[in-house]
């Protein structure tokens, strides 16, 4: 409940139409209302007393308060609809913004899969929420209280058979209502399920596929789906039997009004129309509780998605922006870590331990070592993807923690270790990397990342179409495309993230080349896993388990790291090792 007041203010800018809704919508009840009571009319006075003016005179009043109760309906379904579409729109705006904001921890600690569900399912069931309030929630109760109050002063002979049905319609929708409730919470944690379990198959189809693996995730996606399906059949079955049951215990009561009717009717105290009315009124009154509970229900069904929005909008963002941020030269790209830890769990497990090194600006830095020893989350934290646990990291002499993130992300081109491309153009692409860049700027960058001559052979070049996730290009053309786009940026720092793995080696030493020639001043990390690709570094660090193991040129670690040796060894050879 608090969780959904906390969205209230969403639906502020929306108050007009948030007011308009239920108020057009007491003019529809208002116009149900009258119309038992027409009819009665009709009945009592205008038949029993053969007055065909007076049925007709009657009969075009009901006509018009249906007209106006359908101007109150419709108007009322537009307006609630503007007002909760509107608050839907906004937090989704607000929740992506949010995610926008997220540091590499926030994105983990809640996954894609989770945050997608927020965005769509959570978000429209609270839209539907507000939509029901505003449309139905006055509805419900206003067509109780007003058949209850009609009844009392139409048909009061009659009002016991309310006394007693009231009561037992309301422990009915009560006990259904509450048990409906809990079941519709399980079939939203299928759901959750569901989707989850779709977004890895469709992210993961060419694995799937490739590995044969398509009846066996078409199996577990039938668990889930049967899951899904049997929890939402078995809350349905909860709703659909009470309106039975509540049918059955208005029939009753229309048979006590009757044959209490009938006796008065004997008695000469009661007219048939009277009778006609209350069996209407007393369906209303079904109707009308019936609706509170339901909207009740939806209420009740949106709080744990009203949480879950919640949850992301409140998230404290682990990485943040300085207070005072440092006044800003250009940045020259010295590096230094001094006395880093750092830990993705936050238990003491450091992935990087006491890690300590200086570069100079313009040095290239080839960093080695095993999988999983903690390369890619070392270079991580020099755009502040993540921030360590203790120790300080600086760039020029300055704390990272001090510049402003932008101005800090700005300087440094970062190629990830899988290249992450978006739909759209190939220029497209690369404005991503440089917004103003123009097309000498993307040749040349093309250029120097060897992916000139892959993009002049495509239909379009520049202009190519990416497909989603880059599906249609190979991968040593996504890896290239990836450093152009860093390239272009013209960075003072650029790590390259195992970013060459899937480019033979010609290209490889070209990229190598291209970069000490066009942008001797950058300081450049080159993560990988040959020693041939950062053996001309001017400084190798040899990470294993966490530590910097070693660090110096090819030659110094070839004499002294045992590690570094044994990388070399298995991959050339002992007879080079003494060639050399
Ligand atoms: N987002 C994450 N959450 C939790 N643990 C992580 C995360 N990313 C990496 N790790 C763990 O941190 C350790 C270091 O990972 P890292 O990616 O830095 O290794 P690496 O040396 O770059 O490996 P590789 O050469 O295989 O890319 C690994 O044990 C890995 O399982």
């Amino acid at each position: 409940m608090k969780s959904l007041n906390k969205l209230l203010p969403y639906v502020k800018p929306y108050t007009l139409f948030a007011i308009l809704g239920p108020l057009l919508m007491c003019v529809e009840v208002a116009m149900d209302l009258l119309q038992p009571t027409i009819m009665q009319h009709i009945i009592d006075v205008g038949i029993a007393n053969n007055n065909n003016a007076y049925v007709m005179k009657l009969g075009f009043f009901m006509l018009f308060t249906a007209f106006i109760g359908l101007i109150g309906g419709v108007g009322s379904t537009v307006y609630s609809t503007k007002a909760s579409v509107n608050f839907a729109a906004d937090i989704r705006r607000d929740v992506f913004k949010k995610t926008e904001q997220f540091s590499s921890e926030n994105m983990d600690s809640f996954g894609t899969g989770k945050l997608i569900t927020i965005v769509t399912n959570d978000v429209t069931a609270v839209q539907q929420a507000l939509m029901m309030t505003l449309r139905i929630f006055v509805r419900g109760p206003f067509l109780f209280i007003g058949a209850v109050v009609i009844v009392w002063f139409t048909a009061r002979e009659l009002f016991p058979v309310l006394l007693v049905a009231i009561p037992i319609l309301m422990v009915l929708i009560y006990w259904f209502s509450s048990k409906s409730g809990q079941l519709f919470a399980r079939v939203q944690r299928a759901m959750d399920r569901v989707n989850t379990k779709l977004q890895e198959t469709f992210a993961g189809i060419r694995v799937i596929k490739a590995f044969g693996r398509s009846d066996f995730e078409t199996n577990t996606f039938k668990q889930v789906n049967d899951t899904l399906t049997k929890r939402n059949m078995a809350a349905e079955q909860v709703i659909l039997t009470l309106m039975p049951i509540m049918l059955f215990v208005v029939n009753i009561g229309v048979v006590f009004g009757m044959w209490m009717g009938a006796i008065k009717i004997n008695e000469g105290t009661l007219q048939v129309g009277v009778i006609l009315a209350f069996i209407n009124y007393l369906n209303i009154i079904m109707n009308g509780l019936m609706t509170s509970s339901n909207v009740l229900m939806q209420i009740t069904k949106s709080f744990t998605s009203a949480n879950r929005i919640q949850q992301v909008l409140e998230t404290e963002i682990h990485i943040r922006e300085p207070i005072t941020p440092a006044a800003l030269l250009k940045i020259k790209g010295e590096v230094e870590f001094r006395q880093v830890n750092f830990s993705y769990s936050k238990n003491g497990e450091y992935v990087l331990k006491n890690i300590s090194f200086q570069v100079k600006a313009g040095e290239t830095i080839g960093i080695i070592g095993s999988t999983g020893s903690g390369k890619s989350t070392l270079v991580k934290l020099i755009p502040r993807l993540y921030d360590p646990d203790s120790g300080e990291i600086f760039i020029d002499g300055v704390n990272i923690k001090e510049y402003p993130l932008e101005k800090l992300r700005e300087s440094i081109g970062f190629v990830q270790q899988k290249a992450t491309l978006f739909s759209g153009t190939i220029e497209e692409n690369l404005r991503f990397g440089k917004e103003e860049a123009n097309f000498e700027d993307m040749e040349e960058a093309a250029q120097s990342a060897a992916a000139a001559e892959f993009i002049n052979k495509l239909e379009g070049k520049f202009g190519y179409e990416l497909m989603q996730g880059a599906t249609n290009l190979s991968g040593g053309q996504k890896q290239r495309l990836a450093m152009t786009r860093a390239f272009i940026r013209e960075p003072k720092i650029l790590i390259l993230d195992d970013s060459t793995s899937a480019i033979d080696a010609l290209s490889e030493a070209s990229v190598q080349q291209a970069l000490r020639q066009n942008h001797p001043d950058t300081t450049v990390f080159f993560i990988s896993s040959k020693v041939s690709s950062i053996q001309d570094a001017d400084q190798i660090f040899v990470i294993d388990d966490g530590i910097i193991e070693a660090s110096g040129t090819h030659k110094e670690l070839i004499i002294n790291s045992n590690v570094y040796r044994g990388i070399y060894e298995t991959q050339k050879g002992k007879e080079i090792l003494s060639y050399e």
